[in-house]
C-alpha cells in the first residue's frame, strides 16, 4: 500500500508555525512584506499570484502586487526592482515566471538583491546552496525536502533520481538532497537509459512537466516519489485536469506518492512565505 502524502496539509502546518514567527518579527517591530511582481497575463500565474497573496495575508504577511502590461519592457522592469530593492519596507521580491520573450529571466533575476530574493533563484542564493553556504533556497526544492523529511529520516547513502534539470527545481533540489549526503542521478526527458536508471533510485523526484512519464514499471518497490509536475491535459470529455509526471495508479508498489493536485504545488506557496520570514529577519540583523 502506498502512502500518500499531502502536501496542502503539511503546509497548513507550516503557515501555522510562519505565523508565529511573523508575530514574532511584528513584536520585533518589522511588519514583514513581499512584493510580487506579476509581467503579463499568463492565466496560470494569475491564479498562482493571486493565491501567494491569499497566502501571504492569511498568515499576516503585507503583500504588495505589482502589475505590469504584457509589452513591459525589461527596462521598466528593472527600474522597478531597483526600487524596490531601495524600499526598506519591502523584505522579499517575487518575480513570477514566465516572463513574456522580450525580458531576459535570468537579468532580472540577478537584478534583485539577494536578501530579498525570496525565490533563491539570484546566482548568489544558488552559489550559496550548492556550497552548501546558506542563502535563500527556491521554494519548490525547499518544500520537496520537508516533504521528504516526514517520510525519510536519514538520508545518508539512498540513491535519489532527479529527472528534470531546471533552474528551478531540478538542479536545486538535486543540490540539496546531495547536501542530505544521498548519491544523486541528475536525469532528464533525453537521458539514455532514463527508466533503468530511475529503477534503482530510493527517492525520485519528477519535475520533467511530462505528463505520467514515470510508469508503473520504472519505479523500485518501497521507493518514495516526489511529483512535482503540474500538467494540465484535456480529458476525453472535454473537461481539463491537473495530473503529475508520475502514473500515480501503476505505482502502488512504491511505498510513498506526493499526490498532484495537492501535493508539492502548495508547499511551493507555504515555502516562499517561510522565505520571506526568513528575509525579514536578515533585515533585523
Ligand atoms: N517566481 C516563480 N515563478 C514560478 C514558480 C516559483 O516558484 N517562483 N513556480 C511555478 C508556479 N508556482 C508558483 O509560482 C506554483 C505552481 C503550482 C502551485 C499549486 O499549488 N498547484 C496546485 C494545482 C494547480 C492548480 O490548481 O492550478 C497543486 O499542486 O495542488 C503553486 C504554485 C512556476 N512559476
Amino acid at each position: 500500500m502506498t502512502a500518500i502524502l499531502r502536501g496542502d496539509l503539511v503546509a497548513r502546518e507550516l503557515d501555522d508555525a510562519t505565523r508565529i514567527e511573523v508575530e514574532r518579527l511584528r513584536a520585533d517591530g518589522i511588519d514583514p512584506s513581499l512584493a510580487v511582481v506579476l509581467v503579463g497575463e499568463d492565466p496560470a500565474s494569475e491564479i498562482y499570484v493571486r493565491r501567494k497573496r491569499l497566502a501571504a495575508e492569511a498568515v499576516g504577511i503585507r503583500s504588495i502586487e505589482h502589475r505590469l502590461g504584457a509589452a513591459t519592457s525589461q527596462q521598466s522592469l528593472l527600474a522597478l526592482i531597483a526600487t524596490l530593492n531601495a524600499d526598506p519596507g519591502i523584505h522579499g521580491i517575487l518575480v513570477q515566471l514566465p516572463l513574456p520573450p522580450q525580458i531576459a529571466s535570468d537579468e532580472v533575476l540577478g537584478a534583485i538583491t539577494p536578501h530579498k530574493d525570496v525565490d533563491g533563484f539570484h546566482p548568489v542564493n544558488v552559489g550559496r546552496l550548492s556550497t552548501g553556504t546558506g542563502g535563500l533556497i527556491p521554494c519548490t526544492p525547499l518544500g520537496c525536502m520537508l516533504l521528504l523529511d516526514r517520510v525519510i529520516a536519514d538520508f545518508r547513502g539512498l540513491k535519489a533520481v532527479v529527472i528534470g534539470k531546471s533552474n528551478i527545481v531540478g538542479k536545486p533540489v538535486a543540490m540539496l538532497l546531495l547536501e542530505r549526503e544521498c548519491t544523486v542521478t541528475i536525469t532528464h526527458i533525453h537521458t539514455r537509459g532514463l527508466p533503468e536508471i530511475a529503477r534503482t533510485a530510493d527517492i525520485i523526484v519528477a519535475a520533467a512537466g511530462s505528463p505520467g512519464l514515470v510508469r508503473g514499471d520504472w519505479v523500485k518497490p518501497g521507493a518514495v516519489l516526489i511529483d512535482v509536475g503540474i500538467n494540465r491535459i484535456a480529458r476525453e470529455d472535454g473537461k481539463t485536469v491537473i495530473v503529475g509526471d508520475v502514473a500515480a495508479n501503476e505505482c502502488d508498489h512504491a511505498a510513498v506518492l506526493t499526490p498532484v493536485p495537492r501535493g508539492v504545488g502548495p508547499m511551493t506557496i507555504a515555502c516562499l512565505l517561510r522565505n520571506t520570514v526568513q528575509a525579514a529577519r536578515l533585515a533585523l540583523a
